[in-house]
């Protein structure tokens, strides 16, 4: 039995973005497989199934309902997948890579990606490694450590013309922020670049 009914994800993600159905069910499949993992990895200090759904996967599709038309996407920092991998189900057209420099988290991503059957790209180590020609047209980026060495770490890896979409409280200069369903204070910036 899987953890959450379709019904009850339907209901929590209703506030963030319009999910099809399969893709509830791919969700549902991923929910099951972090909460496994996450029993004895810390892969999100979440450990409610509710509430991981309504912040990790609603985020990251409220993400994916914006971004523009793109053909690549960088999640710098991508944890446990978030907002990288629920951005590769809603959006399926979109060539994803998800970063990540921890070992066990790029280890988790790897088997989500398969478990998933998803053709997304983990990226096992720092962005700072990747090839330095490698851009993307779209860059993502949420709660990683040091803000401003991750934007400016972020910001050159989007072509030119991309968009830099971050999640994040500080909004000083932006001109483009959305405020995130059921928070007070946390926005999608979204940057041309
Ligand atoms: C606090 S977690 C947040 C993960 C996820 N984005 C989220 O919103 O739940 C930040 C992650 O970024 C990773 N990270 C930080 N700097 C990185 C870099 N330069 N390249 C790749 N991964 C990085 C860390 O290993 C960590 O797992």
């Amino acid at each position: 039995m899987p953890t959450l009914s379709q019904t009850e994800l339907a209901a929590l993600l209703a506030p963030f973005a319009e999910t099809p159905a399969p893709v509830l069910a791919q969700l549902s499949t991923y929910l099951d497989l972090l909460l496994k993992w996450n029993a004895r990895t810390n892969l999100t200090a979440i450990r409610d199934p509710r509430e991981i759904v309504a912040r990790h996967f609603g985020e990251s599709l409220f993400t994916g309902a914006h971004l523009p038309l793109c053909g690549t996407l960088l999640d710098f920092g991508s944890g446990a997948g978030f907002p990288g991998l629920p951005i590769q189900l809603l959006r399926p057209e979109i060539r994803v890579t998800l970063a990540e420099s921890q070992n066990k988290k790029a280890s988790f991503l790897r088997e989500a990606v398969r478990t998933l059957g998803l053709q997304t790209e983990v990226w096992s180590g720092r962005v700072e490694d990747m090839p330095a020609s490698r851009r993307f047209d779209a860059v993502t980026l949420r709660a990683v450590d040091n803000p401003q060495a991750a934007m400016a770490g972020a910001s050159v890896r989007v072509a030119v013309g991309g968009t830099l979409a971050s999640l994040t409280s500080d909004v000083s200069g932006a001109a483009d922020a959305l405020l995130l369903p059921r928070s007070t204070d946390r926005y999608l910036v979204m940057t041309r670049c």
